[in-house]
């Protein structure tokens, strides 16, 4: 037996028109529904989103997965890529066989492609930087850069993106590729792995009818290298229609069609549904299985013509499924097939450097954000420090060096914490889609996402507390004391992005994160020192104190510029209190802990912020469900299991 190789790996860096292990799937009574509690009813809702779909997909072969919105489509496309998510009361059984034999999931992710309906790329990176990252992580190391280069190059001209290579992908805030160019792009980065099989979710979606009959074409040529596409389309023109080998007609989650996509219109003909002449088959056929909701008797009509047409298929008998299983069992090329190298491609710091990079380029290019942050910085720090510049050492100085240094708390925890929710609420979606393709361990992206944010998170606050530290002459002016004040500053801000990084982590989208950083923001402002004393807590609440970063914080900062102040009690009036050292405001604030004491504090605080927020990230990996493997209903007294 010859020695199995690893199929994923470029045979020739150079020449990817070869595709060495052909992939045919078949699969058979395909049923998926999801069970729901109604509590008006108390009772459970079974939702049948597929029922006994069967089908094939050879080898060379598009395959076109069509249908009305809501009919199944995405749904059969993520049973069929294996990646169907595990959902509370959701049921999948069937079979589905890869060349005539069950496949191992993690064998099967890594010799697919799986190009999502949304575009999932990082703004910032021109189309050939997105690219070679994704080589870098998806190709063996054993592979120069200069072959890897070349590789990319090949898909780039594959593609036909070679005119926007250099281009940024852009987003709605910056103008960037073409929206055909961008979908190209992100096909490119899923065939780096050289796929024998391709999974789309409507790859024309929001393109225009030339760029998707070019996106079509692209995909059209993967196929006849002995690629096998599977893509799920509304509404195709005519020319794309035409481009499909194999149609799968679905209405309301059942089969109305599978076979030849050109015997299709024959077909319907024989069900006495006739297409007119000169009509697209594709319109005609959505035509015909669209349930039509305007009127009592339309929608009559129609459902009554999709279940005649599906009782129809139902009784069709289907054998060229068994021919798929028995023509393409190959027990050396299957057992190839079944292991695939499921390792990751390169070492652990190699994966953080090129995380760290692309951190660190995308940050940087956001110009106005950058630039932005320090302009904006020197405007306030002199705006601040003008109107803190008459402070002295009198009584009334005790409350404004209170304000100030608290005002210093909340900006270093404001800016700090919400530059980070943005950029890693955002970069999540590509992590998903990196990690379902086993790009990298998802430590290194956390270690490299938190060491790309610090220098421009940082350069800001520190500008900013310098020119008022030396302006409004805090801590008397001593370069130790302002050196502690900057090393405080600093941990905060470390503090801030951990947990700015664990609210990102744990929101499932960038409006969330926004929404629930400023609640936790304002949380820790009341327990900061501030505005209640520490001691006038109530007992039971104290405890929350212990989770606020900004009383540490402030504590810190006030330590360490009133510890060894003395203030003048000119300013009182005749038998008024006075106080005459920092030590007694510190006091009065019940602020107790030493400078030390105060670093290790945040340090550990930072530590368990990102030991959570790395467990939830690591936990949001997606499971997706398995055939007849997966969880059985359970059905307990009114609930789900
Ligand atoms: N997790 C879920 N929970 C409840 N219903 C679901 C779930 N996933 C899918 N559905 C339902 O299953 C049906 C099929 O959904 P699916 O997204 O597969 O359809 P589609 O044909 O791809 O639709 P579209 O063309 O609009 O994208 C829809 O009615 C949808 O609401």
């Amino acid at each position: 037996m010859a020695a199995v190789t690893d199929p994923c790996m470029p045979h020739d860096a150079i020449d990817r028109t070869k595709n060495s292990y052909p992939i045919n799937l078949s699969w058979k009574d395909i049923d998926y529904s999801i069970t729901t509690y109604n509590k008006s009813t108390k009772s459970f809702d079974i939702k049948q989103i597929l029922k006994g779909i069967n089908g094939q997909a050879r080898a060379g072969q598009m395959v076109a997965i069509m249908g009305p919105t809501g009919s199944g489509k995405t749904s059969l496309l993520n049973v069929l890529a294996m990646r169907c998510p595990i959902v509370k009361g959701g049921d999948l059984s069937g079979s589905f066989l890869v060349n005539g034999e069950v496949a191992k999931e993690k064998a099967f992710a890594r010799l697919t492609s799986y190009v999502m309906q949304d575009d999932a790329m990082f703004a910032a990176l021109t189309v050939k930087e997105t690219l070679m990252t994704a080589a870098h992580f998806q190709l063996s190391s054993k592979l120069s850069d200069e072959d890897k280069e070349k590789y990319v190059d090949s898909i780039i001209a594959e593609l036909g993106l070679n005119k926007c290579k250099d281009t940024i992908i852009g987003d709605a805030k910056t103008r960037g590729v073409s929206g055909g160019e961008r979908k190209r792009c992100n096909i490119g980065v899923e065939l780096i792995k050289n796929p024998s099989c391709l999974f789309l979710d409507e790859p024309t979606s929001g393109l225009d009818s030339f760029q998707a009959q070019s996106v079509m074409g692209a995909l059209k040529t993967l196929a006849s290298n002995g690629r096998t596409v599977v893509a799920s389309i509304h509404q195709p023109r005519s020319s794309i229609y035409a481009m499909f080998d194999q149609l799968l007609l679905l209405s309301e989650g059942k089969l109305i069609y599978t076979g030849n996509a050109h015997d299709a219109v024959e077909y319907f003909t024989s069900k006495g549904q006739e297409c007119p002449a000169l009509f697209n088959p594709a319109d005609f056929f959505l035509d015909v299985v669209s349930p039509d909701y305007r009127s009592a008797d339309l929608e009559k009509e129609s459902l009554g013509r999709i279940k005649m047409l599906s009782d129809s298929w139902e009784a069709t008998a289907i054998t060229d499924v068994e021919d798929v299983e028995l023509a393409t069992k190959n027990a050396e090329q299957n057992e190839a097939l079944q292991n695939a190298n499921l390792g990751f491609q390169s070492s652990w710091f190699r994966q953080f450097q090129l995380c760290f990079v692309r951190s660190f380029i995308t940050t940087k290019r956001n110009k106005v954000a950058t630039y932005g942050k320090v302009i904006a910085s020197i405007f306030f720090g002199l705006l601040l420090g003008a109107l803190y510049s008459e402070t002295s050492y009198n009584q009334k100085s005790i409350q404004d060096r209170v304000g100030i240094l608290f005002f210093f708390t909340i900006n270093q925890t404001f800016s700090n914490m919400f530059a980070v929710l943005n950029s890693f609420t955002g970069d999540k979606i590509v992590v998903e889609r990196e990690r379902a393709s086993n790009s990298y361990h998802i430590s290194a992206f956390y270690s490299a996402k938190f060491c790309a944010e610090i220098p421009f998170n940082f350069v800001g606050p520190i500008v900013f507390g310098t020119i008022v530290f030396w302006i409004v002459g805090l801590g008397e002016g001593d370069f130790w004391n302002f050196c502690v004040f900057l090393v405080l500053l600093t941990l905060v801000g470390f503090c801030a992005i951990a947990l700015g990084m664990a609210i990102a982590a744990t929101a499932p989208d960038v409006e969330a994160a926004t929404a629930f950083g400023p609640i936790v923001v304002v949380l820790m402002i009341l327990f900061g020192g501030f505005y209640i004393n520490i001691e006038s807590l109530p007992v039971w609440l104290r405890w929350v104190q212990y989770l606020s970063l900004m009383r540490f914080a402030f504590e810190g900062l006030c330590v360490n510029e009133f510890k060894d102040l003395v203030f003048s009690c000119d300013d009182v009036d005749v038998g008024g209190a006075c106080v005459e050292t920092g030590q007694d405001v510190l006091n009065r604030l019940s602020f107790t802990m030493t400078v030390g004491e105060i670093m290790i504090w945040l340090v550990v605080f930072m530590g368990v912020v990102h030991v959570i927020a790395y467990h939830i990230l690591e936990k949001k990996k997606r499971s997706y469900q398995g055939f007849n493997g997966g969880k059985k209903l359970k059905q307990v007294s009114g609930k789900i299991n």
